[in-house]
Parts: structure tokens; C-alpha cells; sequence
């Protein structure tokens, strides 16, 4: 059992038997303060915030609106280092839960707990990391597509046309040729 002192420095560890022993965890203790302060008073970070930790060096992922801090987990991770990076300045929920992870998984992110990403600065899906050029080559395909109903359209009334005439000129050609006999 693990009880701690009041004052901020020590602990005191009680062992079944009944010895005390006096245990400097000051550490442990400020640990568990700054988590009980991000659990009771999460810091909300914007979107853009959390995706300038995009490196090896400094890797934040979010997942279902909160953020991890997984750079200590990088070269630990059993999915390895570059699939994390990767999930950097996205909303990176779908991809952790298409893996499947294990409950073991989802107690060690607490972790790496940073805070929560302010919903209102996510992008809308389907939106982000979109080519910059999709407009273009969507119109591009619009006016490729209408060429081509046009064309589908016209072709066969020039080929009438065209048939009508050989037909007419052929017809004129023998009239002529019998007014010569
Ligand atoms: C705080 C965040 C994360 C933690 C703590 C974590 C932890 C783990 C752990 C413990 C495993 C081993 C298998 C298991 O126990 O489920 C694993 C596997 C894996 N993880 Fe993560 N993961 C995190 C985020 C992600 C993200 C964002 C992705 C993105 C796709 C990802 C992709 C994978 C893959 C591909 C595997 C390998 C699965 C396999 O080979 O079976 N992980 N992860």
C-alpha cells in the first residue's frame, strides 16, 4: 500500500508488516500533480499547434481529440517509428483504430497524454491534404468530358451528311453521263 506525506517531498511507503520507510519520491509526487492538473484542466491546443510537432524528433499524434506526445515511443513502437510520423497533422483516430490495438495499446497512451485539440480548429474531412490541383484537373476533366458528348453527338450527323452527299454527286454523275449519250 502506498500512502502519501503531507509534505511535498516524501512519501511514506507502508509495508504489510507495519515498517514505515521514509522514501523521497518528489518526483513521483509532482507526476502525479501535473496529472491530476491536466486531467482536472486540459490544455486545448489548436490543430495547427499540434501539427508543427511533425518530426522524429517531436511527434504529436491526435486521436479521438486528444493529443500524444509519442516522441519517447518512437523507436519502441511495435508498428515502428515512420507509420507514427506519418499520423502527424491529420486526425489520426481511423488509423489507430483500423490497426486493431489492444487494450495494452490504449492504457499506454495516458502516457503520452499532451492535452485536447480544439474541435473547432480541425479540418473538415475529405478536405484536408487534398493536391492544390484537384479544382484544376476537375475542370479540366469536365470540359474533357463535354468535348467528348459533343463529339459523340456530332459525329454521326457528319457522317450522314457526308454519306448523303457521295450518294447526291454519284446520282448527279450518271444523270450527266446519260444526257451525253
Ligand atoms: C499513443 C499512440 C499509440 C500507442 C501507445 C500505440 C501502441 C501500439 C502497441 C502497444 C502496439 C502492439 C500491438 C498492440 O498491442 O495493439 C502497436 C502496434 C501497431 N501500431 Fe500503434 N500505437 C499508437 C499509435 C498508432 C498510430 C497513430 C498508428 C497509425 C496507423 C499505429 C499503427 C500501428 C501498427 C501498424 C501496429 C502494428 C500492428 C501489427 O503489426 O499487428 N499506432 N501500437
Amino acid at each position: 500500500m502506498l500512502t502519501f506525506a503531507r509534505t511535498p517531498s516524501k512519501a511514506t511507503k507502508v509495508i504489510n508488516n507495519g515498517d514505515h520507510l521514509n522514501l523521497s519520491v518528489q518526483t513521483d509526487i509532482w507526476y502525479l500533480c501535473g496529472r491530476l492538473k491536466m486531467t482536472l484542466d486540459p490544455k486545448i491546443l489548436s490543430f495547427e499547434e499540434v501539427s508543427k510537432h511533425n518530426r522524429k524528433t517531436d511527434c504529436w499524434v491526435i486521436i479521438s481529440g486528444k493529443v500524444y506526445d509519442v516522441t519517447p515511443f518512437l523507436d519502441d513502437h511495435p508498428g515502428g517509428d515512420e507509420i507514427l510520423i506519418l499520423a502527424t497533422e491529420k486526425d489520426a483516430t481511423e488509423d489507430f483504430e483500423d490497426v486493431g490495438h489492444s487494450q495494452n495499446a490504449i492504457d499506454m497512451m495516458k502516457d503520452y497524454y499532451v492535452g485536447e485539440v480544439d474541435s473547432n480548429t480541425m479540418p473538415r474531412k475529405n478536405t484536408y491534404n487534398k493536391p492544390p490541383s484537384s479544382t484544376t484537373s476537375a475542370a479540366a476533366q469536365a470540359s474533357g468530358s463535354s468535348s467528348t458528348n459533343i463529339l459523340t453527338f456530332v459525329l454521326p450527323i457528319l457522317i450522314l451528311v457526308l454519306a448523303y452527299a457521295l450518294y447526291y454527286f454519284a446520282n448527279k454523275k450518271v444523270a450527266v453521263s446519260f444526257t451525253h449519250l
